[in-house]
């Protein structure tokens, strides 16, 4: 497809000349002597390019680019100077055009103008899309007043390097709420880094998070490089803080105090620039009573403190969630639908939510996957639910026999209770009193599983 270029000039003669010369290279060209009738073109119609000349009666070059960056910015506007205009077109630069040719040029010079700002254009285009698309997994929907709050926050500490506490069940957000904080700070093109104390086994966090050096430790077979070093200049996001051992806790604590990381087996401390945002869906007080999570630590760490609500605490949440969701897998697995039905989204309004968004999202991707039609009914809704039925669906457990009625009882409770425990296999049992092998045998016969659960 042929670049289209905008041609301005009150000289008729060049105007022809160069829009001959740019046709026989492949380029589309339109033609304009009338500045003001130019402006109405430039409002209409789609181009890559403008040549623009900068000298014309009436509304001169300088007034036109003006009003043309008032339409746009995205299209290459390139000044086409005469004889002694060269400071006007230093002047167009500063203003806002890409660049200047003049008339004398040789026309293999404007091509090669041309092409540069239309492959600037073309990347700039592609960068918006990818940007957009970006925006859009990552963006944070809701209505209610406890998202407006936290949206207004995340604007207000994004900028500052202070440390950020996330708190909130999971599944409410909270991964999401640390990479808006990051898209938004001054480090936002530096690395976001994220680290699960969770789902790493204590003896191995260490070295994840401050690296090691090759012969280090039994197995250190080469130097790693630890996560407060890959995200040096960005952040680093520490989830399920509350899982983090004392020992390591003391660790993190001094590096917090001296921005310094001491790498296992290398004697000499390294500076570090990282911007902390820790999360966790305990509760800090309850386990600094307990002796299980260091003061003086959750003090560094809670400088501002962001708390997300349930989902079942905001139900107004629910329809623009479900909606961002069905558009998001409709386009990902092609699928016709628009919407849904209001009893449906009555159903989704009257769940418990224990998952809280993440269980909502997969239960719209769930229905998005299994239909055809265009509007999501409420049968749908309720089938999709049915595999992960709430307390209040199993009151209504009629018609079944009381065995299977228990059984599936049996398996809501073990599924909640390992949600709870964040899927930590030895804590859900304690809490079940019940050992883990017979956890592990329930859930094998009920088909529980989450893909990255944590044996603890
Ligand atoms: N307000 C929201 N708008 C859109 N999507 C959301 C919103 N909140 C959460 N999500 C989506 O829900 C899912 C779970 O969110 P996220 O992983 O951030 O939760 P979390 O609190 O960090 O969970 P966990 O404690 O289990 O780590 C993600 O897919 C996320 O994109």
């Amino acid at each position: 497809m042929a670049f289209k270029v905008f041609l301005i000039d009150d000289d008729v003669v060049y105007l022809k000349s160069l829009k001959e010369f740019l046709e026989v290279n492949n380029f589309q060209a339109e033609i304009s002597s009338n500045p003001r009738k130019a402006v109405a073109t430039f409002q209409n119609k789609e181009f890559d390019c403008v040549l623009l000349d900068l000298k014309m009666p009436g509304l001169d070059g300088i007034q036109l680019l003006e009003k043309f960056l008032e339409i746009r910015t995205d299209v290459p506007i390139i000044m086409v100077s005469g004889e002694g205009t060269i400071p006007l077109a230093i002047k167009a630069i500063r203003m806002g055009a890409y660049d200047f040719i003049e008339k004398s040029d040789d026309p293999n010079r404007i091509l090669i103008t041309l092409s540069n700002a239309i492959e600037k254009r073309k990347l700039f285009l592609e960068k918006s899309v990818l940007k957009a698309q970006i925006d859009e997994t990552y963006s944070i929907v809701g209505q209610s007043e406890a998202i407006q709050k936290i949206l207004d926050k995340i604007e207000m500490v994004a900028r500052s390097n202070a440390k950020v506490l996330i708190t909130g069940e999971s599944g409410t957000g909270k991964e999401l709420v640390a990479r808006a904080i990051h898209n938004n700070s001054l480090r936002a093109g530096k690395p976001f880094v994220k680290i699960n104390c969770a789902a790493i086994p204590s003896m191995l966090l260490e070295s994840e998070l401050f690296g090691h050096k090759k012969g280090a430790f039994t197995g250190a077979h080469q130097d790693y490089k630890g996560k407060f070093l890959v995200a040096d200049g960005g952040t680093l996001f520490l989830d399920e803080i509350g899982d983090m051992s004392p020992e390591l806790q003391a660790k993190l604590l001094r590096v917090l105090e001296n921005n310094e990381v001491e790498v296992i087996g290398n004697p000499l401390p390294i500076k570090v620039d990282v911007r902390l945002i820790a999360a966790t869906n305990q509760n800090l007080p309850q386990l600094i009573r307990d002796g299980k999570f260091r003061e003086d630590l959750f003090h560094r760490l809670n400088v501002i403190q962001v708390h997300i609500p349930p989902l079942r605490e905001r139900p107004e949440d629910i329809p623009p969630l479900a909606d961002h969701f069905i558009k998001m897998f409709a386009q990902t697995y092609n699928k016709p639908v628009r919407g849904i039905s209001e009893q449906a989204l009555q159903i989704l309004k009257q769940n418990e939510w224990t998952g809280n968004i993440r269980e909502l999202r997969n239960v719209i991707e769930k229905v998005i996957v299994l239909t055809d039609k265009e509007i999501i009914d409420a049968q749908e809704i309720n089938e999709a639910l049915g595999s992960a039925p709430t307390a209040q669906r199993l009151s209504f457990s009629n018609g079944k026999s009381l065995k299977k009625a228990l059984e599936e009882y049996e398996k809501f409770y073990i599924e909640q209770t390992l949600k709870q425990h964040s899927w930590k296999i030895l804590d859900s049992a304690k809490a079940l009193d019940i050992d883990r092998t017979a956890l592990f045998r329930k859930m094998r016969k009920f088909g529980i599983q989450k893909d990255d659960y944590v044996r603890s």
